[in-house]
């Protein structure tokens, strides 16, 4: 975990508080940590729960891996300590959102445990959905989208999640969707009756 580097900061509390947000957004808020291999189904299911509850008038916000190593993370690679510090950064821009009233959605592969479980360390008590996008390898390299499978297995990508490199699966998920046997819109409606079973929604 990232050190506090710099001295003499001091915390500054807010008038408007994040109660008051979430009063104002009509909804509690949530962070929901889509994780599984490359081609599980992360991006799609993400997308989907996420187009799903802004018709329901839900205030949202998706963060999804590929795009934001094309911003805010642009300068890390996927060595297992790259790959702490992206899953770190998340983690605190999902806990700024969820401070913002926000029902934050993240799809990241996240292969350790353990910077999984420092995310929701970070955050509220009920606040850090894992769910796991459950879909066997075999599967995940059939769709292969983006051919990296392909590379992976010719050796033009080293370190590459499920190949060479390792995935932790989930101990204590609160969701897992099987992404093997069933459709999108089936999985993204299991998510949003979790929510409404909750009471988050
Ligand atoms: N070595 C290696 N291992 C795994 N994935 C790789 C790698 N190189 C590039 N990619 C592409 O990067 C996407 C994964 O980025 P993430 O930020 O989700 O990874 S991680 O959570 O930090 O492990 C992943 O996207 P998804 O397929 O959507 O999961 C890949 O497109
Ligand atoms: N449950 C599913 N059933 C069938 N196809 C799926 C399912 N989930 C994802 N897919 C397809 O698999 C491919 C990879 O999905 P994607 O969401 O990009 O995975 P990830 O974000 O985990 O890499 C896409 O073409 C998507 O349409």
């Amino acid at each position: 975990m990232a050190e506090q580097k710099a001295t003499n900061v001091h915390w500054h509390d807010h008038r408007v508080s994040s109660e008051d947000r979430k009063k104002l957004k009509g909804h509690k808020s949530c962070v929901l940590w889509f994780t599984g291999l490359s081609g599980s189904g992360k991006s799609t299911i993400a997308n989907t729960v996420d187009h799903k509850l802004a018709e329901m008038g839900k205030h949202t916000y998706l963060l999804d891996g590929d795009n934001i190593r094309m911003g805010l993370n642009k300068n890390l690679g996927f060595s297992a300590e790259d790959r702490a510090e992206n899953i770190r950064r998340i983690g605190e821009v999902g806990k700024l959102f969820s401070d913002a009233g926000m029902i934050t959605l993240t799809a990241f592969i996240s292969p350790y445990r353990a910077d999984r479980d420092a995310v929701r360390a970070l955050l509220e008590d009920g606040e850090f959905v894992e769910v796991y996008v459950d879909a066997p390898l075999e599967t995940c390299e059939a769709r292969d989208p983006k051919g990296l499978y392909k590379k992976a297995r010719a050796g033009e990508i080293k370190g590459f999640t499920g190949i060479d490199d390792p995935y932790e699966i989930p101990e204590n998920a609160e969701l897992v969707l099987d992404s093997d046997s069933k459709g999108i819109d089936e999985l993204a409606d299991e998510v949003i009756a979790f929510l409404k079973e909750r009471g988050m929604i």
